[in-house]
């Protein structure tokens, strides 16, 4: 059986059994990767109870049709979706790997990203960070942490300078879209030696509950947030994220030239609670 990712506006299924995704021609795929609990091991707090080669996600990159191929070019975007598998790895929700990005040396900031949910429910953990790279990856100095829980239909601006990480704390899996700027360099180590982000996301006895992750010297408060809508930004709930770029591609200017939208984007998020 196939069940169409409708809040994606794109001619895109996911086979309930295989739960993978079909692409209908004429939209097509540059790239397809899996991560499984193996790769994966050093980021979670405990995967030694989980099959090692049990699948954790998938990514299928640079969907696209080919009408749409001179605009997204022009503008450097990708658009890919992603698919993080329901269950556990020990006992945290499975999750990304996580990871900050770059930014060019005549910017303030690093390049912040559209993440949109197209089925499931979604905690995405935002950790922000100005020296992610230093040399002595102990002396990270993590200023803020946002827990943001997105539904299918909403969408997120992930802020510039936030690490990210994307967890399914949902009862089935979590699907979500990221619009981003292509030459954008991606970060893996600092997350890598922490052993993660600085929040564990997990389950007991079906209740959400969050563990600060240890390896970190110091943390901040932690935020829990919903997200807010922002027509500006292309942040419309319920409004397809891609259709949005098509119609409207100058909206999301903030991807590749972020500084002057940083205030912008924060607002974007209701905090609720902090613990
Ligand atoms: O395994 P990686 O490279 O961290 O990618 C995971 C995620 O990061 C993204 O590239 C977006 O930041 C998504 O496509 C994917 O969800």
């Amino acid at each position: 059986m196939l069940a169409e990712l409708q809040k994606s506006g794109l001619p895109i299924y996911q086979n309930s059994r295989s739960k993978k995704l079909l692409l209908e021609a004429p939209y097509m795929l540059k790239g397809y990767g899996e991560k499984n609990v193996l790769q994966m091991s050093e980021l979670y707090e405990d995967s030694s109870h989980n099959d090692k080669h049990e699948n954790v996600y998938d990514v299928y990159r640079g969907i696209i049709c080919d009408q749409d191929r001179e605009l997204f070019e022009r503008y450097k975007f990708q658009y890919d979706i992603t698919v993080i598998h329901q269950g556990q790895v020990g006992f945290e929700c499975k999750k990304t790997s996580g990871h900050y990005h770059g930014w060019e040396s005549n910017k303030k900031h690093s390049y912040p990203e559209v993440y949109e949910v197209l089925s499931g429910t979604a905690m995405f953990e935002l950790q922000k960070s100005m020296n992610f790279d230093v040399k002595e990856k102990n002396d990270i100095k993590v200023d803020d942490i946002i827990l943001a829980k997105v539904e299918a239909g909403q969408a997120i601006i992930v802020p510039p300078d936030y690490g990210h990480c994307s967890i399914n704390i949902g009862n089935g899996d979590l699907v979500f879209s990221n619009l981003a700027y292509q030459p954008c360099e991606i970060f893996y180590d600092n997350v890598r030696y922490h052993h993660g982000l600085g929040i564990y996301i997990g389950k007991e006895d079906d209740k959400l509950k969050f563990k600060k992750n240890d390896h970190y010297k110091n943390l901040p408060t932690v935020k829990i947030a919903l997200p807010v809508e922002n027509g500006s930004l292309g942040i419309k709930f319920n409004q397809p994220v891609y259709k949005t770029f098509l119609e409207t591609p100058d909206k999301y200017n903030f991807l590749g030239n972020p500084d002057k939208y940083v205030d912008t984007i924060m607002k974007m998020f209701d905090i609720k609670e902090s613990f």
